[in-house]
């Protein structure tokens, strides 16, 4: 019997399914049998769907890392201050807690998540709450629950909630035998960290819900993301953050990765807005659920040239971490991201020279690039 006719099979015993047979719309916990998740049938009567009139109600997990507090900030300009609640296990710096709402959230506590998207009436939720990939392979235990059984917990609270869902991957959800310039959104994907297999792993949950429940999941894969005013949180890409506060402190670096290592990487900027863009995106414009999005490839040699313009005494050396460079070497060079391009309009706006030149004024060294000039 051909696979798709014996599930539909399947699905028309279970309880729950919908008259018009089209079997992607009943909530999941639907089908949980024994499971403390279980809804009751009628669970859409208090589940607060995002009509697309109204301001979406925003939870961002795992927020006080790299990328949640700039997430936070560039969301509340969109939809006010009190509409975006930042949340994460650790305890907030002042400037933060005091510049909008923020909440303790362990993903990995089902009961407090649910709480906290009913209590809120959250119909967007970005899910941040990660370990990188050079941290992952030093905490694999760790690693595994924060994101794969936090994942689970997370798709279930939106599938449970109606919610549209964003979870980023990244260029790590690739491996050595993936091509690797470029690398085209389907192909074959074999990595071999922790993290990789887990955002792998998230991608297929994410679609997996989104075909056999409705669930509205969106999905980018992340370059290395570069930021000014956060620190990363223990990846391989760390390299081109850390590099600018060095350079302008100190006028040297020491690189952990070997100076030809080409990776795929972004300005936070760009990060931020093609979130923002592809959850914006009308439905029927998404042809998949998962996109790789890029702006720029380089290597540390070619970012350190770039800072020579600018700074000129400064110096790179080499100290090579043998973990960070075997993951850097299994991950793409060069990332296709025509899809993104095609089916919602993804435009990065910062390349190197402009990227370069945004974390110097961000890093306070108008005045050597001044010189420089
Ligand atoms: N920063 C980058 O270059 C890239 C990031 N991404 C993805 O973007 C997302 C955000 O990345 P970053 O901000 O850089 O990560 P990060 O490592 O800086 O922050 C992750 C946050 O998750 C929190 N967290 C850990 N365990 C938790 C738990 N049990 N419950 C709730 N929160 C928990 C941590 O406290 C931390 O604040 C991650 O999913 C990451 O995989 C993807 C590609 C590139
Ligand atoms: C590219 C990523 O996902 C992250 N920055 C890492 O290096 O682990």
């Amino acid at each position: 019997m051909p696979v798709a006719r014996m599930l539909r099979q399947v699905v028309g015993q279970m309880p729950g399914r919908p008259a018009c047979g089209c079997w992607t719309s009943a909530p999941l916990a639907r089908f949980l049998g024994t499971s403390p998740r279980q809804i009751p049938a009628d669970a859409n009567f208090y589940s607060s769907s995002f009509s697309g009139t109204d301001q979406p109600r925003v939870l961002i997990t795992g927020g006080l890392g790299q990328l949640g507090v700039g997430l936070a900030n560039f969301l509340r300009k969109r939809f006010g201050k009190d509409n975006v609640i930042l949340s994460d296990i650790r305890k907030p710096p002042d400037h933060i807690f005091h510049g909008g709402p923020f909440i303790y959230s362990d993903i990995l506590d089902y009961k407090n998540l649910r709480e906290i998207v009913v209590n809120n009436r959250i119909t967007w939720l970005f899910h941040y709450s990660a370990l990188l990939s050079a941290i992952g392979e030093a905490n694999v235990s760790l690693a595994r629950a924060v994101n794969i059984t936090g994942l689970h917990n997370v798709l279930d609270v939106a599938a449970e909630h109606n919610l549209r869902l964003f979870v980023p991957s990244t260029i790590g959800a690739f491996g050595p035998t993936s091509p690797r310039n470029p690398t085209p959104d389907i192909c074959i994907q074999r990595p071999r960290t922790i993290y990789g297999v887990s955002k792998v792993h998230a991608e297929l949950m994410g679609e997996y819900y989104h075909y056999r429940y409705g669930l509205d999941f969106r999905c980018l894969r992340y370059p290395g993301i570069i930021s000014a005013d956060s620190q990363p949180g223990g990846g391989t890409t760390d390299y081109a953050v850390q590099i600018f506060h060095d350079a302008v402190k100190n006028g040297k670096f020491e690189c952990n990765l070997k100076s030809s290592t080409r990776l795929p990487m972004m300005y936070i900027d760009d990060c931020l807005r093609a979130t923002l863009e592809v959850m914006e995106a009308p439905a029927e414009s998404l042809s998949m659920r998962t996109y790789n999005v890029n702006a720029m490839s380089f290597t540390p040699e070619d970012l350190a040239q770039e800072l020579l313009k600018h700074i000129p005494e400064f110096q790179i050396t080499y100290n090579v971490d043998s973990v960070r460079q075997a993951i850097a070497d299994s991950w793409p060079m060069n990332f296709d991201d025509s899809n993104a391009r095609k089916d919602w309009g993804w435009k990065h706006d910062f390349d190197l020279p402009e990227l370069v030149t945004t974390m110097l004024n961000f890093h306070g060294s108008d005045t050597r690039v001044a010189q420089a000039n």
